[in-house]
């Protein structure tokens, strides 16, 4: 079984993960997660820390002359700011005001540490740093089985009425127009952070990512914890900020009959007539393209005052404020893609579980033949 753990601290030395269950013989190109970590790292709307912060992954076990070996990967990130916070006094990282929004107070009920700082230091989504090095080693590996992830930004601050496209390398496309509000261009969306960054807001939005090339037959409904969208979602909605997540597209309403996804034949193929459900029924993928939405809520770090309360004086307080992004959809679209990555590989190792790359290869290959075969011969279904 595919599984990881990570640890570290927002400010700690830095972040680390075990990868275990990686089958042997798949080529790894550290360059290519170095990449993902440089596109995590973009989008506008961060804060300071980015600039601070130049990601990079060391890989400290599992590979042999650029391949998996089958053994447990361990991957490092330094955190550059650390150089900034190890020198740090105590009265200096103590927070007793927590933040709206936050795990700051929840942290606090739960670990009781007297400093809101050390849920600060966990709960950050620098963690998304090192599980996107994580899902960036699982890309590696789906490439070769012929399964690639996309994203792009939905819409900004989770307004229902508009479809737009903004990809993390700046392009900007209209997918479909509202008569409410269109967001036409790249600076319509930067004029927007400018004025919630000018007002000291901050925003949320929907990301959308699609996964092409799954194979037909992961997950399961044979038990509630098989099916697919019950683990792509559950895994999405760790993500910190994500608070609502949509296999296929949250925003069309339809009826049954303008819904669900026809299936005819063409050629002695199977070919659905068009794909509402987002690459999953009955909790297993029917070989469309799988296509996910996420929706995070506007950043808990805020200039702008939210009633909050210190818990050193027992008092009622403004909340406070400290560095943060006024809005992360676009890192967030990434990290979306490697959450993703992890997820389907695991589904795929669940499926075909094979420990190398020939014997995975011709696993799937079998069902693939196995499937052909039976739309050959089963013309009465
Ligand atoms: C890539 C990324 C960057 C984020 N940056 C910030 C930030 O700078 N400041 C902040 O307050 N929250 C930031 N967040 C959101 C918080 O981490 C999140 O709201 C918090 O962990 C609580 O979320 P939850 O209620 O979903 O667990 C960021 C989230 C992501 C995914
Ligand atoms: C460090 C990252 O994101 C951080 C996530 C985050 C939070 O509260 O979640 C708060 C900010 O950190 P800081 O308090 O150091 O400014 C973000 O920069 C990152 O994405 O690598």
């Amino acid at each position: 079984m595919l599984r990881f753990l990570d640890a570290g601290e927002s400010h700690g030395r830095g972040l680390c993960a075990v990868l275990e269950g990686l089958p042997a013989n798949f080529p790894v190109n550290i360059e290519n997660i170095n990449k993902e970590l440089e596109r995590r790292q973009k989008g506008y709307g961060r804060g300071g820390r980015m600039k601070i912060e130049k990601d990079s992954v060391e890989i400290i076990s599992g590979l042999s002359e650029g391949k998996t070996t089958g053994a447990p990967m361990t991957l490092l990130i330094q955190n550059r700011d650390y150089e900034n916070w190890r020198l740090k006094s105590q009265e200096e990282t103590f927070v007793s005001i927590p933040r709206p929004g936050h795990a700051d107070l929840t942290g606090e009920y739960k670990y009781a540490t007297g400093n809101l700082r050390n849920s600060i230091e966990r709960s950050s989504a620098r963690e998304t740093a090192i599980r996107t090095a994580v899902g960036a080693v699982c890309k590696e590996v789906l490439k070769e089985l012929g399964v690639t992830i996309r994203s792009k930004v939905q819409t900004l601050y989770g307004l229902n009425d508009t479809f737009c496209d903004l990809f993390d390398d700046g392009l900007y496309d209209l997918i479909e127009k509202s008569p409410m509000r269109v967001l036409r261009h790249q600076e319509e969306f930067m004029a927007l952070v400018d004025s919630a960054k000018k007002n000291g807001d901050s925003l949320g939005g929907w990301v959308y990512a699609s996964c092409e090339g799954v194979m037909k037959g992961l997950g399961s409904f044979m038990h509630y914890d098989r099916r697919l969208d019950g683990i792509l979602s559950g895994a999405l909605m760790s993500i910190q900020g994500v608070k609502q997540v949509s296999i296929g597209n949250p925003f069309y309403i339809a009826t049954g009959a303008m819904y669900h996804d026809g299936i005819t034949y063409e050629d002695g193929k199977i070919v659905r007539t068009s794909n509402h459900a987002g690459g999953i029924e009955g909790g297993i993928s029917n070989g469309e393209q799988l296509e996910v939405y996420c929706y995070m809520k506007p950043i808990p770090s805020l200039l702008l005052k939210l009633p909050s309360i210190d818990l050193k004086t027992r008092k009622n307080s403004d909340s406070r404020y400290e560095r943060s992004d006024v809005t992360a959809v676009v890192p967030l679209s990434i990290v979306v893609e490697h959450v993703l990555a992890f997820e389907l590989l695991k589904e795929i190792l669940n499926t075909f579980s094979r420990d190398n790359k020939e014997e995975l290869l011709a696993a799937i290959e079998v069902r693939k033949i196995r499937i052909g075969e039976i739309y050959e011969k089963t013309t009465d279904y």
